[in-house]
Order: C-alpha cells, then sequence, then structure tokens
C-alpha cells in the first residue's frame, strides 16, 4: 500500500499575539484520509493554529507543512486544493446562500452535486435567502458546505457543529464521515468529547497553545487509567474479602448501602472473579455495568481543567 505523507505536519509553532503566546511550541499531525480531531478548552490555540495552516495568519516561529506545501510561502497552489469553513467573514452579507453555494462550486474542477448538498444539510428552505438573514445555524451549514463542495484533498473545520441542533450536528458528522470514505483528510477542532469520539482517527488534546497528548480515541480512554465497575446487592458486604480475590490495585467501596463500586483494571476475568465471589457468598449482583474512560476524563486528569461541554 502507498504511504502518504500527512496531510498537516505541525512542529514547534508558536504565535504570539502582543505579550500573549497562544501558542507554544506546538506539535501536531493530521493523518492523510484520516479524521484529526484537535481538542481543546477556550483560548487553548486551536483557531490560531488552524488558521495558521490554512495560511490566513502567519505564524512567529515553527514549521508548518499542509499537503506537503508551507501555507504562508504557497498560498496560490495550496487554497484550491484545501477546503475552509469561514466563520462569518468572506462572505457576501447580502449574497443568496444558494448562489454562493453554486459559485464556490464552479470555482472547483469537479464540485459536489450543489443541490444533493442543500438538501443533505436542510438548507433547501433558505437557499433564496440573502447570507445576513440566515440564522446562526443555517450560515454555520453553509460555511460547511461552502468547504467541501470543492471537494478538497483536505478540509480544514473550526468547530463545525458549534450551535447546531441535535439533527444539523448528526448530518454534519454524516458528511464528515462520507468525507473520509472518500478519501478526504479533515481537521477539526471542537469542544465535544463525544464528537471527537464518534468521527476521528486521532485526537489531539491541546492545552495553552501546547500538545496535551495525541492518540487514538480508544488509546486515549484505555491509557493508563482505570476503569470502573459498578453493581448493586444487599447491604453490608465483606469487601475485604473480595478485595483479598482481586489484583491488588483495584479498590472497592460501598458508595451507598447496597451499592458498590470496584475501580482498576476492569477486564474480563476481573469481573468474573467478582461474579465467582458474588456467587460464593450468595449475592446476585443487579445493574452490574462497566464504565470507560471517556475522553472527557482523560482531558481532565491531564489538564486538570474542564471541557466546555
Ligand atoms: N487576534 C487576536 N489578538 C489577541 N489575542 C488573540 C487573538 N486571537 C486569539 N487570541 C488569544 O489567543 C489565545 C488562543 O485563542 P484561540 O482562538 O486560538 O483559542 P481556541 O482554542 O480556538 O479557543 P476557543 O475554543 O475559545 O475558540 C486566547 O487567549 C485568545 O484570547
Amino acid at each position: 500500500m502507498q504511504q502518504h505523507p500527512p496531510a498537516v505536519e505541525v512542529a514547534g509553532l508558536v504565535k504570539r499575539y502582543g505579550t500573549k503566546t497562544a501558542v507554544d511550541g506546538l506539535a501536531l499531525s493530521a493523518a492523510h484520509g484520516a479524521v484529526t480531531a484537535v481538542l481543546g478548552p477556550n483560548g487553548a490555540g486551536k483557531s490560531t493554529t488552524i488558521e495558521i495552516c490554512e495560511g490566513y495568519r502567519p505564524a512567529d516561529a515553527g514549521t508548518v507543512r499542509v499537503l506537503g506545501l508551507d501555507p504562508a510561502a504557497d498560498g496560490a497552489a495550496l487554497r484550491p486544493r484545501i477546503g475552509v469553513m469561514l466563520q462569518s467573514g468572506g462572505v457576501y452579507p447580502s449574497a443568496r446562500a444558494e448562489e454562493m453555494l453554486r459559485h464556490m462550486a464552479r470555482l472547483h474542477a469537479h464540485p459536489l452535486d450543489v443541490g444533493e448538498l442543500i438538501e443533505r444539510l436542510g438548507l433547501d428552505s433558505c437557499g433564496r435567502t440573502p447570507y445576513r438573514r440566515l440564522s446562526g445555524g443555517q450560515q454555520q451549514r453553509l460555511a460547511l458546505a461552502m468547504a467541501v463542495v470543492g471537494r478538497p484533498e483536505l478540509v480544514f473545520l473550526d468547530e463545525p457543529t458549534a450551535g447546531l441542533d441535535p439533527q444539523a450536528r448528526r448530518a454534519t458528522w454524516e458528511l464528515i464521515r462520507e468525507l473520509r470514505t472518500d478519501g478526504v483528510s479533515v481537521l477539526l477542532t471542537t469542544h465535544h468529547m463525544d464528537e471527537a469520539e464518534q468521527l476521528a482517527d486521532e485526537v489531539a488534546i491541546i492545552d495553552a497553545g501546547r500538545l496535551v497528548v495525541r492518540g487514538t480515541p480508544e488509546e486515549l480512554c484505555r491509557g493508563g487509567a482505570e476503569n470502573t465497575m459498578r453493581f448493586s446487592g444487599r447491604p453490608g458486604l465483606d469487601l475485604a474479602s473480595l478485595l483479598k480475590a482481586l489484583p491488588p490495585e483495584t479498590a472497592a467501596i460501598e458508595l451507598t448501602p447496597g451499592a458498590y463500586r470496584v475501580a482498576g483494571t476492569i477486564d474480563p476475568e476481573l469481573l468474573a472473579t467478582v461474579t465467582t465471589w458474588c456467587a460464593q457468598n450468595g449475592v446476585l449482583p443487579e445493574q452490574m455495568t462497566v464504565e470507560r474512560r471517556t475522553l472527557e476524563d482523560v482531558f481532565l486528569e491531564l489538564t486538570g481543567k474542564e471541557l466546555r461541554s
């Protein structure tokens, strides 16, 4: 199989606004043909990084390669190959939604079907509406449509579902998945953990302008930390005896009378040990659940901060 170079590769990226260092030596890469999600709290430097990759902002230091090109120097060569989701700026307020999209489609050799895209993103009712009269969610969906209509090789999506209702959010997810199936590389930013878990092949968590950790959602949720298992049974079980049967790093507590939590590496073997112990002690464990660590937990552990949900 042919190995493609990364769609985006950033190393040692620095961007300052006056005395504020927004991006502080960031390393980031987005694999070819994959969806990469950049997660981080407000002010982490996500938009700044994306805008530098798009060629809209100069960097103060570091190297940036987008489809092998330098966005600061090779903008003209790069622009037809990438899709960018613009937030309000860059559009004509009085132009009609469909007109804008058709215009954008004409600029590309092999655009997507405009009518179909409009329908998919639920924009059919507002195709003749001037941009400035669209609702926030409609503007957002139009911006997404504008980014993808030219069938770019790489799409940058800065918070593509911010402010969308659940239906529009799902339609957007669906579209992003299809882009990936078509071999398009996608670099998106999000505050939404579920969005990253649903869509991303790889997640890069950034905070204060630096990379905190990267990996597949699966790797990050599994890595190092503990899972939790809960069950309920009769109150006052002898947990000391349960713990004797379990691996040394495991913890077990009775949260409220009859509600138990076991924390540690919850694997099938541990589950079997707990149920065997229950059987030996005449306990029928009810509502037994195993909870996986979420990206939210990973983020909190690594940065001590909560992401805005
Ligand atoms: N044009 C600017 N002038 C001055 N400071 C800026 C400018 N743009 C961004 N900043 C600051 O740089 C830091 C990073 O901002 P950036 O918008 O890149 O973060 P972000 O991760 O995208 O945040 P959010 O999730 O809130 O959009 C923030 O502290 C922000 O206030």
